[in-house]
């Protein structure tokens, strides 16, 4: 994949404006609905039982975000997602705080089994869990990992026959027939709460648009990491200020921009 095709993701999803169905908590709720807004594409927030088949089938992607989980959400994705998984429609599982409750490990690894998880984006703990590997997770937070990420991500993602991302100052892009980094971004992204939701929303759009999930993937945090970087320059005084001007460096993104400023490698 050539970073041009990272500008040409970034149109194709303001031309088409995919639609977003979350399934998410109720921390990051507003940012991700702006997120997907400012990227050209348009949120709705729906989890009630009732109406998520046929919400979701109107949908370009479906994010399944773990965050604030209840019995009630979880009936609500599997019903959704399976949905999807009949529509083709991609999924995005976000496993927020998979390894700090043996809960959110037995539901992440519930939804994995019921359902075609199209990509799977977590921090290191996380994903770390998931992969077997020895990962510390305190409350949303990632800890210490131990072992190999790369490798355990890439085998996880053959098992799942799925994109693996794991984020973090450097984000590990996996799949069963490629691996890459995108190292955009700012120490900001990390100091306030619900960036990971935000980049699994938009990894959804941009999955919603592109040929794969492996090249939308690394589009999506590329533009991510490019806006942080932008919005930096701003000299916002602190990490709130910050978030603003990140979702506004969101709305204002040039795909030359990110074609220019993109720092991707295929390891
Ligand atoms: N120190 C950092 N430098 C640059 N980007 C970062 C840093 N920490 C996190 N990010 C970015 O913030 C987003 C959220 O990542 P992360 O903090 O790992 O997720 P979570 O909030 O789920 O723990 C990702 O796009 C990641 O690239
Ligand atoms: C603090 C918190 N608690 C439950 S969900 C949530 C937000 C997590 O967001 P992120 O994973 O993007 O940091
Ligand atoms: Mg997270």
């Amino acid at each position: 994949m050539v970073s041009n095709s990272i500008g040409q993701h970034l149109e194709k999803v303001r031309q088409i404006n995919p639609l977003i169905h979350h399934i998410t908590n109720y921390v990051s709720v507003n940012d991700c609905a702006n997120i997907a807004l400012q990227l050209g594409a348009l949120p709705v927030m729906a989890d009630a039982v009732e109406e998520v088949e046929e919400m979701v089938s109107l949908a370009g992607a479906l994010v399944l975000n773990i965050g604030t989980l209840n019995k009630r959400i979880v009936d609500s994705m599997l019903k959704a997602a399976k949905k999807a998984n009949e529509l083709s429609i991609p999924v995005i599982l976000d496993p927020v705080g998979c390894g700090a409750t043996s809960y959110r490990t037995q539901t992440t690894l519930r939804l994995l089994e019921e359902v075609r998880v199209t990509v799977l984006k977590g921090n290191a703990g996380e994903i770390g869990t998931i992969a077997g590997l020895e990962a510390e997770v305190r409350g949303v937070e990632s800890g210490n990992v131990t072992g190999d990420l790369v490798q355990a991500g890439q085998k996880l993602a053959a098992r799942l026959g799925a994109v693996v991302v794991v984020t973090g100052a450097t984000d590990l892009i996996l799949s069963p027939s490629g691996a890459a980094t995108v190292s955009n971004g700012h120490p900001f992204l990390g100091r306030i709460t619900g960036t990971g939701c935000m980049a699994a929303t938009a990894v959804a759009a941009f999955s919603a648009v592109a040929e794969d999930a492996f090249a939308a993937s690394v589009s999506a945090l590329a533009c991510f990491g490019v806006a942080a970087e932008l919005a930096a320059y701003s000299n916002p005084s602190g990490p709130l200020s910050f978030k603003t001007a990140f979702l506004d460096a969101i709305a204002a993104l040039q795909p030359d921009q990110v074609t220019n400023l993109a720092k991707i490698a295929y390891i």
